[in-house]
């Protein structure tokens, strides 16, 4: 840790790890609910293309939390050299497979495969990632389906931490498929006021120092400062950045956090916040996916 980041910040930390694990409890018991209505498990597919070291982590772990909720764990792993074709044969296999609740293919796929034509090749009633155009499309409309992981998780953080959200104003730094856009629509459907910023915005620290709610996902390491944070707002940092640092590889978030801390009311840690939400709501999301292809209401 640096001298700064030693110092005591003045915001409260928001423990993503406790709150992943309260949900992680509840999910353990629906789960137990659904086996005992339907005689069989929710079931997660999760496919990794290659062998990028932190891919392999994460999605050992997703296998791993899966198990430990009470799930079924498919795990599938190619080659990078799979063709288009072979990986678009394993999603339909998927799709087909009544044990398979829930498909995550890991992002992103090596070069040359078409990450976007594969998630459309997804079933959208299993795409627990939320990326299927079809579910793009109900979050903007504002019909129930399946949220992605990362924003859905910012989300239940932000209503943990301030309660009601409408009529603040939220700003989100990065524009992507997987977190900025749904995040906006999230934060847009819970009426907040949106600013979606990006590479393009002109004067960003000005707009982000005017929101009560940042939340940063731009993948670029302690890009957003700490004396640009509005004091009082609440911080959501989604960036997961290895930084070599005191000759060791550190994992940073987006926003300084040292100085972010001594100006926010709450800010997310990395790691330790964002991320294991991430993981949980992954869970959540295959639970309601097999609960509502098993014909079950929604479980709470
Ligand atoms: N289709 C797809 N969906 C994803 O949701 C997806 C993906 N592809 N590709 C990669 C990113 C990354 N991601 C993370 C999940 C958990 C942590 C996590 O639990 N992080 C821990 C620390 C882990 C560590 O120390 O490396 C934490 O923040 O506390 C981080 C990152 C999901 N992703």
């Amino acid at each position: 840790m640096t001298a700064a980041g030693s110092l005591p910040g003045r915001a409260a930390i928001i423990d993503g790890r406790a709150h992943a694990d309260a949900l992680g409890a509840r999910i353990a018991q629906q789960v137990q609910d659904f086996a005992g209505h339907t005689g069989r498990r929710p079931g997660l597919a999760v496919v990794l293309v290659g062998t990028d070291p932190a891919s392999e982590v994460y999605v050992r772990s997703k296998g791993r939390m899966a198990r430990k909720l009470g799930m079924e764990s498919f795990e599938h792993v190619l080659p990078e050299t799979v063709s288009q074709a072979d990986l678009l044969a394993l999603v339909a296999q998927l799709n087909a497979d009544d044990a398979v609740d829930g498909i995550l293919v890991q992002l992103p796929l090596p070069q040359g495969l078409d990450s976007l034509a594969v998630i459309e090749a997804i079933d959208p009633a299993k795409d627990v990632d939320g990326l299927h155009p079809v579910n793009a499309g109900y979050l903007a409309s504002g019909l129930p389906g399946l949220v992605s992981c990362t924003p859905l998780g910012c989300l239940m953080l932000l209503k943990e931490s301030l309660g009601e959200l409408a009529g603040l104003d939220a700003i989100v730094v990065g524009r992507s498929i997987l977190v900025g856009k749904p995040m906006a629509q999230l934060l847009l459907a819970a009426n907040c006021t949106v600013t979606l910023a990006h590479s393009r915005t002109v004067d960003l620290a000005g707009k982000v120092g005017r929101a009560d709610i940042v939340v940063a996902a731009v993948g670029s390491a302690e890009m957003i400062r700490g004396e640009w944070i509005k004091p009082g707002a609440t911080v959501i940092d989604v960036g997961t950045s290895r930084v070599p640092r005191d000759g060791k590889n550190h994992l940073v978030g987006d926003v300084d956090f040292a100085g972010a801390s001594l100006r926010a009311r709450a800010i997310t840690p990395v790691p330790g916040g964002v991320g294991p939400m991430t993981i949980m709501t992954l869970m959540h999301n295959t639970l309601i996916a097999a609960c509502r292809r098993a014909g079950l209401p929604a479980l709470s």
